[in-house]
């Protein structure tokens, strides 16, 4: 071997080394980027570079930069409390966010997102840092001072990153959660997912994993049923103490560890997925991880269809807007099934038509009563453990005619 030879062959040695090393002293960083679930680390990257200032309320506002957009992190951080949003609408996807996030936009103080961010839980938004999240909260049209910034995106609820990414955000962040009938949930979830296959939202091989018709999809459903039961019976008793309690502890583990039925790569059954989107206990302790409950509300979706007041004056309270949202902010008009908005201008605002689609469909009656034997054990510990309230009264499907 030559001298050149020789050389080439320590420098790849030395080469190998350092990667061997670097991979070892970075390698709880890998695995969560393996994983797609880079820790919050990397949105600061982006934003700070060479400054050392943490994201977050660090200073008394002054007044917006005009050329906001493109502001240096600097400005953004100074200007905080100023553009960023007080409270997050943080789901239950279906369950009647877009009722919430509509409503509250009627408030004269309540300044909505453009869109949903999915700011928390996609690490490629996340990594843009607070230069991109800004953008969301850029237009304020009308409103009056002060401004209260709020976004929704309806995901974030079962989302591993988003808590501890918000909480990095602002630690006096206000979140809510609109929870639903679970059975409401996955047929709505069903009609929503078949609907945006069309548009190209969803893969043609997605629903047809699910049932190309909402026929198919119970056919399918009845099975999942069956095999998921039988799962969440042998996690119960191998992996738990025979009580719900150890149950939901046991799922807490799987959800954190991306396991079966959470984890979308270990969950094959893709209607597995939808159901367990409905262990709102698993996901709300989760939540008190990282924010004290006065900071975590959580309202019934279900009243937005029958009384939206309620859960609205709720909201109101919770993120510290006056409650100008009342019962006289709606009416029922004829021919609609649901509650529309009567503005400041006297209009009456109904959702948009792929709102209520759910509304004239139904599910088999043995669906309904089985995917409400399922769900009964999980709603009654959220509901009594968890929050510490009385029952949801869900029963869709089964209502007396
Ligand atoms: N006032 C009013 N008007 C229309 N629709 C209403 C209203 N209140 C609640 N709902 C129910 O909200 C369901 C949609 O939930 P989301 O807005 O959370 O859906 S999404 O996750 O943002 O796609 C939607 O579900 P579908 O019926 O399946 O469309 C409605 O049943």
């Amino acid at each position: 071997m030559g001298r050149y030879g020789r050389a080439y062959t320590i420098s790849n040695v030395l080469l190998a080394i350092y990667v061997t090393a670097f991979c070892y002293f970075n390698r709880e960083k890998l695995k969560l980027f393996f994983n797609g679930d880079l820790d919050f680390s990397a949105a600061k990257l982006m934003d700070i570079s060479n400054t050392e200032y943490p994201p977050g309320p660090t200073a008394e506002p002054t007044s917006l930069p005009s050329h906001i957009n493109e502001v240096g992190f600097q400005e953004l951080v100074d200007n905080f409390p100023l553009w960023s949003p007080k409270f997050i609408i943080v789901g239950v996807m279906k369950c009647g966010t877009g009722a919430a996030h509509t409503f509250l936009g009627n408030h004269p103080n309540a300044v909505p997102a453009t869109a949903e961010a999915y700011f928390f839980n996609k690490d490629k938004n996340y990594e843009q840092g607070f230069t991109y999240y800004r953008k969301f909260f850029l237009r304020v049209g009308h409103k009056q001072q002060p401004y209260v910034h709020y976004e929704k995106s309806p995901t974030y609820y079962r989302s591993l990153t988003a808590p501890p990414r918000m909480k990095e955000m602002n630690e006096t962040l206000k979140v809510v959660n609109v929870v639903c009938d679970n059975v409401k949930r996955t047929l709505s979830r069903y009609l929503h997912i078949k609907t945006h296959t069309d548009d190209g939202h969803f893969s043609h091989n997605h629903l047809s994993l699910i049932g190309q018709t909402l026929e198919e999809f119970q056919v399918n459903l009845r099975n999942t049923i069956r095999t998921f039961g039988a799962f969440l019976e042998d996690v119960k008793n191998n992996e738990g103490d025979g009580t719900i309690e150890g149950l939901i502890k046991a799922l807490s583990y799987r959800f954190k560890h991306k396991m079966r039925p959470f984890g979308i790569r270990a969950t094959q059954d893709k209607i597995e997925l939808i159901l367990s989107d409905g262990f709102y206990a698993v996901f709300h302790k989760y939540w008190q991880q990282f924010f004290p409950d006065d900071q975590l509300l959580v309202v019934d979706g279900g009243q937005f269809l029958k009384t939206p007041w309620e859960p609205m004056v709720e909201i109101q309270r919770h993120v510290g807007l006056s409650e100008r949202i009342n019962s006289s902010s709606f009416t029922f008009r004829d021919g609609m099934d649901v509650p529309c908005f009567i503005d400041a201008q006297e209009n009456v605002n109904c959702l948009p038509e792929q709102k209520g689609r759910s509304l004239h469909k139904s599910l088999d009656m043995d669906v309904v009563r089985a995917l409400h034997e399922l769900y009964r054990p999980f709603d009654a510990y959220f509901a009594q453990k968890v929050l510490h309230r009385s029952p949801f009264q869900w029963n869709y499907g089964l209502e007396a005619p």
